[in-house]
């Protein structure tokens, strides 16, 4: 345990450098090497040893701050979308637009690096955050919110997980067989996904909503020959979101390189609104592995 750092040199393996043109907290372990981004505090990269492909993907078009990054694990938080909210408030929060600090760190017993974030400037807000990143053979990610007020404060949150695909038309999402998912793109009606996810071939893109979901998803890339499963503990929702060809030709950060992606997010959304109580706390959890086809 190397205890509270006030910079990532205190730290074997740790140090400040970028990636993408962005400022990042660069980690190598022996099973695996990732970068933070200290703007948005989102992993912008998770490369398990021996691999050649990044887990994640960031756009090529990625816009400098105070632009939010479109790619990594983006933190929204203290609400999804603008869900909850009135007036003209940030899409997804306001952490995935802070500078995060790097407040503690240590090597864990199987190798890998646990650091603990936390967003600076958010001192306005009735909820604390603070996340704990660890990177190993797999990618743990938990996001902890604290309630210092004498009144219970609502929710909502997501890692919105951008994965690195070979091309989103030729992958599937299993582990949601059977959910009813709120359709963003069909005025949020509700529909039952049959079978495993894949791009709907009459209108290729996607923004599910599924409530009260397992919290195991995988996704088959045969293109890239792998699979990537995310384990969420603490997140009911999950979200599969790709905004398909003519959406992405509107925002500025995604253009052509839509297919290249697709977002899988770990979350609670929607109707799985968290009522953390006065003086309480919730974790959201989640752990993101990779395995390559035989
Ligand atoms: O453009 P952003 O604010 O980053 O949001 C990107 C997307 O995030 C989520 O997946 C939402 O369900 C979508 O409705 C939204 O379009």
């Amino acid at each position: 345990m190397l205890g509270f750092v006030t910079s990532p040199d205190d730290l074997d393996g740790v140090r400040f450098g970028s990636v993408h043109g962005l400022d990042a907290i660069l980690v190598a372990t022996p099973h695996a090497t990732a970068a933070i981004s200290v703007f948005g505090g989102q992993v912008l990269s998770f490369i398990p040893a021996g691999t050649a492909d990044d887990v994640l993907w960031v756009s090529p078009l990625v816009a400098p701050p105070p632009t939010a990054i479109r790619g990594g694990t983006p933190v929204c938080w203290p609400y999804f979308a603008r869900e909850g909210q009135t007036g003209d408030v940030p899409s997804h929060g306001y952490a995935r637009t802070a500078r995060w600090s790097l407040i503690a760190g240590h090597t864990i017993e199987s190798g890998g690096t646990e650091l603990e974030l936390a967003p600076e400037g958010l001192g306005h807000l009735p909820l604390t955050l603070r996340m704990t990143v660890r990177v190993g053979v797999t990618l743990e990610q938990g996001l902890h919110t604290h309630n210092p007020g004498d009144a219970t404060v609502a929710m909502t949150e997501a890692f919105h997980n951008y994965f690195r695909v070979s091309d989103v038309g030729r992958v599937r999402v299993e582990g949601l067989d059977g959910l009813t998912y709120l359709d963003k793109f069909d005025d949020l009606r509700s529909h039952t996904q049959r079978g495993d996810w894949v791009l709907p071939h009459d209108d290729p893109r996607s923004d599910r909503i599924y409530p009260g979901a397992a919290g195991h998803y995988r996704l088959v890339d045969p293109g890239l020959r792998r699979s990537i499963e995310v384990s969420v503990r603490g997140g009911q929702t999950a979200v599969v979101w790709n905004p398909g060809e003519e959406v992405a030709s509107g925002m500025a950060d995604v253009g052509h390189h839509w297919r290249g992606f697709v977002c899988v997010e770990a979350a609670n959304a929607g109707p799985d609104v968290v009522e953390v109580p006065a003086g309480g706390d919730h974790s959201l959890w989640q752990m993101i592995s990779v395995s390559a086809f035989e």
